[in-house]
């Protein structure tokens, strides 16, 4: 027995994987006429592009594009912390011409900024690095405005969080809420639900909403039907930013030119079908949905419209000012899913390439088993009147960090999951206390010892805000980052290790030295 196991694991080693590999350029073969195919309308046969800008969207698909930096919110209005590279780029004298047009909150790196993703201010979460074509998802949910403020919203496959972490800005002020009193009663905020059916891509998510410092969110990790099930008509507002072919990604390295064959666009095609059925179950009447793709698929994101308003019976919410994007198919497309639709081609805008289209649901439309008044009730809930579960919390944990885990904490609503434990905001909506329901971590158990988790120290939030810290230069932060202990004070215990103010990670300091407790995935190496 064992024998033949071992003679299969020693074939098998040898065997080509009949695979191809992802990434593994071939995507250099991208033909025009399978490109231009993928291009055809389902009516009338025409091909969305004339054939010489077909060529073009060849070379550009392969081509690579630099990230963009899209700003944190509170960082636009206050500029006082930033290095010198980060206030060049966003204060510089030709920042004009690197803001991205379809998304000013975002800009190109000014030349001088090295290697934006090394920098003690991206460490810091300034800023968030993303292709400029997944902004226009953003764009179109108008993240960069206040419209959202407020709203209860969800990200039906966040992961890992470009464009949640955006949402989340939009709807919450954590940079407001750290300046409230204790005894002060907080105004409603929005909340994000974001959802990413594939466990292993759920830390990444969580790491990336965390460095936005709010805690007006929660993670699940459900099929979208089943989430319908659980929450029908509640949202505000959806994203639905699906798999699909990802024919903008060939140049990462992250699809291959297999992303273009017909096969897998009617595979990711129906896919897409299911997940926005569940999407409009979420939607409450009168509720807004965006969806996108980084794909070029006429099918996987023109046809989703059609599909949307015809199966769907949802309606076209145009963006005003995203006109000049507007999806320039030829007229034989049957007409109305056009007039909110928005493209990026990466032949002609500085970017990967992405697809994004915004509609309504009817506020007439009926929502099975929806009891709106129940859940406005719940989610909305006063912070006085909110049921505390802090009973589950283990008295170990209190007793090792009581700076974050104080039962007399009404800012937080600890909640323990395995062994670790959540803090959700106090005006957080009731079924976060929902076990299938991940809330911002504050403290993790190893062997018989909790430690803070990083969530916990870079939190915009009062009662975090008053943990000891250690005031760090640049020398020393960058020390820091990259994993190595740091000089500290004679104060000993847990410290929150700041540079200009700002949040970056824990050390455990002996009164001497500072050991380094600053999580794997946040160090830059
Ligand atoms: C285009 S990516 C989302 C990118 C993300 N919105 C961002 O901006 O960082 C699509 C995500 O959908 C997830 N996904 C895969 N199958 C899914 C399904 N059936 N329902 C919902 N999401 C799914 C993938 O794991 C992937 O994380």
């Amino acid at each position: 027995m064992s024998h033949k196991k071992n003679r299969k694991s020693k074939s098998s080693s040898k065997r080509p994987s009949k695979r191809p590999k992802r990434g593994s350029n071939d995507s250099a073969n991208l033909s025009v006429e399978a490109v231009g195919e993928s291009l055809k309308c389902e009516v009338g046969g025409e091909v969305a592009l004339p054939e010489a800008e077909i060529t073009q969207l060849c070379e550009a698909i392969v081509a690579r594009h630099e990230n963009v930096l899209r700003m944190r919110r509170d960082v636009l209005n206050c500029k006082d912390n930033l290095s010198t590279d980060l206030a060049d780029t966003v204060l510089g004298p030709d920042r004009e011409s690197r803001v991205v047009p379809w998304y000013p909150m975002a800009m190109h790196p000014s030349p001088e900024m090295t290697r934006p993703s090394r920098t003690i201010d991206y460490a810091a979460g300034e800023f968030y690095l993303q292709d400029a074509g997944s902004l226009l998802a953003l764009a179109a949910a108008q993240a960069d405005t206040d419209q959202l403020r407020g709203k209860l919203i969800c990200d039906l496959c966040a992961a890992p969080g470009g464009k949640a972490s955006g949402l989340l800005e939009a709807i919450d002020e954590p940079y407001r809420l750290a300046e409230t009193t204790p005894d002060e009663v907080i105004p409603p905020r929005g909340f994000l639900l974001a959802n990413e059916p594939i466990r292993s891509r759920v830390a990444p998510l969580a790491y990336n909403l965390a460095r936005t410092g709010s805690d007006q969110y929660a993670i699940t990790s459900e099929d979208p039907e089943v989430l319908a099930d659980k929450f029908p008509g509640l949202f505000d507002f959806v994203l639905v930013d699906a798999p699909c072919s990802g024919q903008a990604l060939v140049a990462r390295g992250k699809q291959s030119a297999t992303a273009v064959q017909t096969s897998q666009i009617e595979l990711n095609r129906l896919r897409q079908n299911r997940i926005l059925a569940a999407a409009e179950r979420l939607l409450r009447p009168g509720g807004t949905i965006v969806y996108s793709t980084c794909t070029f698929a006429i099918k996987e994101n023109e046809g989703q419209v059609r599909f949307m308003m015809e199966e769907l019976g949802l309606t076209a919410s145009p963006v005003q000012r995203l006109v000049d994007y507007r999806s320039d198919l030829p007229i034989s497309f049957p007409g109305e899913a056009l007039q909110c639709s928005y493209r990026l081609w990466p032949h002609r805008s500085a970017c990967a390439g992405s697809f994004a289209a915004r509609l309504a649901k009817p506020a007439a439309a009926e929502t099975a088993d929806l009891d709106r008044d129940r859940i406005d009730a719940s989610w909305r809930r006063s912070t006085t009147s909110r049921s505390r579960d802090d009973a589950m919390v283990p008295r170990d944990a209190i007793e090792q960090l009581p700076f974050l885990i104080c039962p007399d904490d009404r800012r937080h609503r600890f909640q323990l999951r395995d062994w670790i434990i959540d803090a959700n905001a106090p005006d957080a909506p009731d079924w976060v206390n929902e076990q299938f329901v991940i809330g911002p971590e504050v403290a993790h158990r190893t062997g018989s010892t909790w430690k803070p988790s990083h969530a916990a120290a870079i939190r915009r939030n009062a009662a975090i805000e008053g943990t000891t810290s250690l005031d760090v230069d640049d020398a020393t932060a960058s020390m820091y980052l990259s994993g190595q202990t740091i000089p500290a004070t004679e104060q000993t215990g847990w410290q929150i290790v700041r540079h200009r103010g700002r949040p970056l990670g824990w050390i455990k300091s002996d009164g001497r030295i500072g050991k380094n407790h600053l999580a794997r995935f946040a160090r830059v190496e």
